[in-house]
């Protein structure tokens, strides 16, 4: 690595005429608006007048007034356009443009984010694409399609695109010769820059204004009621000592290994451990055990506040119900959670109409004892609990009041345990003056580097607060914290329990949500396990909690009427997938005529992970395969080769569903797609009746090997001639309609 001193001076990109760019993403679960973020900072140094939104907050006419647009956008549902796309796509799709060449102004590139486990693989960057050209637009870079599926995921084809992408702009649109580029050294102005009002002194009051302002009416309220309530909220009753808060952490949090070490100033590499190929995402597949995770004694975190976000279409939800649903010594945690929610007279109509097929969204928070941890790290202690003024805020961001502190912020709104992008590594050569460890981050986002910055970060899993823990010189200001941290997104559960509209309602419209929850754990070279934000917050959360939830329709809504409850359905699930399917067996049981159904369910073992397995012999026209993959493994190699028996269930609720699902076992034959095959004869004469077919569960091979049994069962069957005219078939929604949702 070069020099990589003189960080920090701030440079405001010049305005120069007729040089803009707007980079307008559509995004679900925020990928794609993080590479729109990144690109947008790009061309703000390259000093083009950059805006970055979501396409949803663009009109037709404005696109045009850019010169350059690039559009960022993922593909979603069933090859989709993303929710906050679908004013713009609606308006773009206008049939009056037709043949107007109303874009011909317009100059743009675009780069899709897909997965090519489905069969629409970009539809969403493809079909935009295909418009904007067929309205007069012309393109001004190489499209670019990132996809989940490869080794390094999106970013194996982004990061050359982008680097391509640079180059293309600096060539084709040169700066005037007084204009260089703002380099990697120099900061952008903050956009959202947060300012104190006053600060906490050495004896834990909150003395004066900063920056000469005097208290406004809001903050003289804001202190007033912080007073009132402070000895009822650990938010509003901080630490004040910051040896106390320190001690506390130390004794909460035994010394983390961490791959990287810093020893004696030097930045040394621990030899990672060989656990032979990870999988795909490092998500745990097996017990914990087998990638020898040391296990920390049960510690039971101090739960986040409840305060409830002014979240736009949010209602008031309560836990009502919290249990396990695997045995505790099954690798996978798995949770049932049932809420009441109040959703109100006025959305009530609108979601009993969508029941069975509804999303509940869910927007985690940070735990108190992580949050103090920054707090230390950072040197904020004095900050954290003053009154902050916040001008704007990013999108996203739902702050419960103008004046708020820093410490609800990074409770409430920041996620503090994401992964770091590698936007906020480069950003912190900044934040420390620490020359080594301005060279390792500089040799972290380096292109180039790219494997190495996995093997830091998304491998292990590593969260911005460890990486932190790492790089103890880097003291972020607080001021930059909205533009440092990534927002806190909901989180989307299918809804497992259909049939809402049919019950009995009281007047006060409240309903009863259930979600079906797999707490997400990563096997990392770090050896302590790794949960997601949700899944950690989800796994402490108490019957009785109160949350702002929101419940919406999903895309595909599949039973509407009797009509179509009546038509045969084919469902294949794995794990927690079958959330969705129930709800659409639930909904369609309701219409009392529910069509024929057959559901091929993948788990491990019927005792352990047959989800909702003790209900399904009360639904007529139903018929159940399970496929379970380890029941029949016997321990010794050579007596697995074949075996048609299963040995009798000690568990008695595998006993009973034993006698109600009695399945031939054959040790190679024990997954969905193979139970498909197997009964390819039934499989057939469903097809041959216009069915729904539904794949839910794990992405990556199960969709695609399913999708290949169910091409073999038409080509078996003798519907198709070969495997041709099978895709041919199954693609044509005449045919059949396809719903797949992995994840
Ligand atoms: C429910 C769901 C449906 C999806 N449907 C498609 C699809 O039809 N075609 C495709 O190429 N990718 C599909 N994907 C993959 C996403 O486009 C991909 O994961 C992308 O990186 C997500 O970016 P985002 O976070 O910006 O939304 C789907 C993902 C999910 C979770």
């Amino acid at each position: 690595m070069g020099d990589v001193g003189g960080f920090g001076r701030v440079v405001q990109p010049a305005a120069v005429e007729g040089r803009s760019m707007a980079v307008l993403y559509g995004s679900e679960t925020g990928l794609a608006e993080d590479i729109a973020g990144e690109l947008g900072k790009t061309t703000e140094r390259l000093h083009f007048q950059t805006t970055v939104d979501e396409m949803d907050s663009f009109k037709l006419a404005d696109i045009v007034r850019s010169s350059l647009v690039v559009f960022v956008t993922s593909t979603t549902g069933q090859g989709d356009m993303p929710k906050n796309t679908l004013k713009f796509w609606k308006n773009l799709r206008r049939e009056k443009l037709n043949n107007t060449n109303c874009l011909r102004s317009l100059r743009f590139a675009i780069f899709g984010l897909g997965d090519s486990s489905y069969p629409k693989f970009n539809w969403a960057a493809r079909k935009l694409r295909a418009r904007l050209l067929q309205l007069g637009a012309t393109e001004f870079f190489r499209p670019g399609e990132g996809d989940e599926r490869h080794d390094n995921g999106i970013d194996s084809i982004y990061l050359p695109w982008y680097e391509e992408f640079k180059k293309t702009l600096l060539a084709d649109y040169p700066l005037p010769d007084s204009l260089s580029p703002i380099p990697d050294n120099a900061q952008l102005p903050p956009k959202y820059p947060v300012q104190l009002l006053s600060i906490m002194d050495g004896t834990g009051h909150f003395r004066g204004s900063v920056g000469g302002a005097s208290l406004t009416e809001d903050e003289r309220l804001f202190l007033a009621s912080k007073t009132q309530s402070a000895d009822r909220s650990h938010v509003d009753n901080p630490q004040t000592s910051p040896e106390k808060a320190r001690e506390d952490w130390l004794r909460l949090n035994p010394t983390f290994p961490a791959d990287f070490v810093r020893r004696d100033g030097l930045f040394e590499k621990d030899s990672p451990r060989d656990f032979g190929t990870m999988d795909k995402g490092n998500q745990l597949k097996d017990h914990p055990e087998k990638y020898l995770l040391e296990r920390q004694p049960a510690h039971i975190p101090e739960c986040p506040p409840e305060d409830l976000l002014p979240i736009p279409n949010t209602c008031v939800g309560r836990l009502l119900h919290h249990a396990r649903a695997t045995p505790v010594d099954h690798w996978q945690d798995v949770r049932h959670l049932v809420f009441d929610l109040d959703i109100g007279s006025k959305t009530f109509p609108d979601i009993m109409s969508s029941s069975g097929s509804l999303t509940l969204v869910i927007w985690p928070k940070n735990y108190p004892e992580d949050v103090d941890e920054l707090i230390l790290q950072m040197g904020w202690e004095a900050e954290a609990d003053a009154p902050l003024q916040l001008k704007g805020v990013p999108r996203g961001l739902h702050a419960k009041d103008r004046v708020t502190t820093l410490r609800h912020l990074l409770t409430h709104n920041l996620d503090i345990t994401a992964v770091p992008k590698r936007t906020f590594i480069r950003e912190l050569l900044h934040f420390t003056e620490d020359e080594r460890e301005q060279e390792r981050i500089a040799e972290l986002v380096e292109p180039g580097n790219e494997q190495e910055f996995y093997d830091y970060t998304c491998r292990p899993r590593r969260t911005i607060l460890e990486l932190l823990r790492d790089f103890t010189g880097v003291k972020i200001p607080y001021s930059r914290v909205l533009d440092m941290f990534p927002v806190i997104r909901g989180r989307e559960f299918s809804v497992c329990n259909g049939g809402l509209g049919f019950n009995e309602v009281d007047q006060s419209c409240h309903v009863k949500i259930e979600i079906l929850v797999a707490l997400v754990e990563y096997k990392t070279i770090i050896r302590r396990p790794r949960q997601g934000l949700c899944s950690r917050y989800l796994k402490h959360l108490n019957a009785g909690t109160r949350l702002a939830l929101q419940l919406k329709p999903s895309s595909s809504h599949l039973v509407r009427n009797d009509v179509e409850a009546r038509r045969p359905l084919i469902a294949i699930a794995t794990g927690t997938g079958i959330a969705p399917i129930r709800a659409v067996i639930q909904e369609r049981d309701c219409y009392g005529v529910a069509g024929d159904t057959m559901l091929f369910f993948g788990a491990r073992n019927r005792s352990a992970d047959f989800h909702f397995g003790h209900e399904w012999s009360s639904y007529p026209n139903l018929r159940v395969l399970p496929a379970f993959s380890r029941d029949n493994i016997k321990p010794e190699p050579e007596t697995t080769v074949t075996s048609t028996t299963t040995p009798a269930p000690t568990d008695p609720l595998a006993a009973a569903l034993e006698t109600v699902y009695p399945v031939q076992y054959d040790a190679h034959k024990n997954y969905v797609q193979h139970l498909i095959r197997a009964h390819a004869d039934d499989v057939a004469a469903l097809m041959r009746r216009h069915p729904y077919v539904l794949i839910c569960g794990s992405n990556g091979r199960m969709p695609i090997s399913v999708r290949n049994a169910l091409l073999d069962v038409l080509v078996l069957s003798k519907m198709c001639e070969d495997k041709e005219a099978a895709e041919k078939w199954l693609s044509n929604p005449g045919n059949v309609s396809m719903w797949q949702e992995t994840w």
